[in-house]
């Protein structure tokens, strides 16, 4: 059996107690952690409170080799672990698609994410965001500029885009990075950039960090340590402005 186990937001805490027993059942313990990671605890803390070795894997041990995860899977109890929900902004159903082809029993574990966690903090209704799009770090040659089309063609619908922050082994996007970016694709599609933002650091933890306002002054604001993330509002029901102005300062 593969069990996809999610982690929740922050820490070793957020595992749901059907997650943990999974765990602690399992054979093999996986963890995926370049789609998400649990800034709180470490793989180590882990370890040591789950009673299980964890072994890492990366995107192309994920995408391109998972047989040595399913193989195990079919032999015994495997949990496959990441963090937020394990299949909300991830890849990982065509890891169970490929899973039930070999014919391995699969389920998951669900837990909870970021995309739910932005529509508590920052007020705004879950049922008015459209396509979600991610700001990657740009490199030498490489500047797309997709993400401000998608935020685009949801603000023409009137709907709220979540904006996921590039992660990388050695760093992690924040707010004012973000809307920078933004901003530059905006200058080269010729088009205004959005002229309100919703910055949020560290969903889950016990000091999340919410802030609303324009691009200028998100930039100024220091949001303190990863993860963070971002939304581009549309027109703000009555309620979610006043959410906005009680909580994250409008
Ligand atoms: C690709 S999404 C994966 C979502 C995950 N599967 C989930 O359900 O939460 C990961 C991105 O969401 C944002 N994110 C995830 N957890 C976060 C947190 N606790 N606080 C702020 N942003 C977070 C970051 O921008 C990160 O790069």
């Amino acid at each position: 059996m593969l069990t996809f186990v999610g982690l929740g937001l922050f820490d070793l805490k957020d595992i749901s107690v059907k997650g943990l027993d999974a765990v602690r059942r399992a054979e093999y313990v996986y963890l995926e952690s370049y789609t998400s990671r649990m800034m709180g605890s470490s793989v180590s803390e882990m370890e040591a409170v789950f009673g299980k070795e964890i072994v890492l894997l990366g995107r192309e041990d994920v995408e391109q080799h998972p047989d040595e995860v399913i193989r195990r899977a079919r032999d015994g109890d495997v949990v496959f672990l990441t963090g937020g929900d394990p299949m909300v902004s991830t890849t990982h159903a065509d890891l169970r698609i490929r899973a039930a082809g070999m014919g391995v029993a699969t389920s998951i574990i669900h837990a909870s994410s970021i995309a739910s966690a932005v529509c508590g903090l920052a007020g705004l209704q879950n049922y008015r965001f459209g396509k979600s799009c991610s700001v990657p770090f740009p490199a030498k040659s490489w500047f797309p500029t997709t993400p401000l089309e998608t935020i685009r063609q949801n603000l023409a619908l009137n709907l709220h885009t979540l904006v996921y922050l590039d992660i990388q082994p050695d760093r992690y996007m924040r707010v004012g990075e973000a809307i920078a970016i933004i901003e530059r694709m905006a200058e080269i599609l010729e088009t205004p950039a959005p002229s309100l933002y919703v910055g949020i650091a560290r969903a889950g933890s016990e000091h999340p960090h919410v802030a609303a306002g324009t691009g200028e002054l998100l930039k100024s604001v220091d949001f303190g340590p990863p993860l963070h993330i971002l939304v581009v509002p549309a027109d703000l029901h009555p309620v979610e402005h006043e959410y906005l102005r009680t909580f994250a300062g409008l």
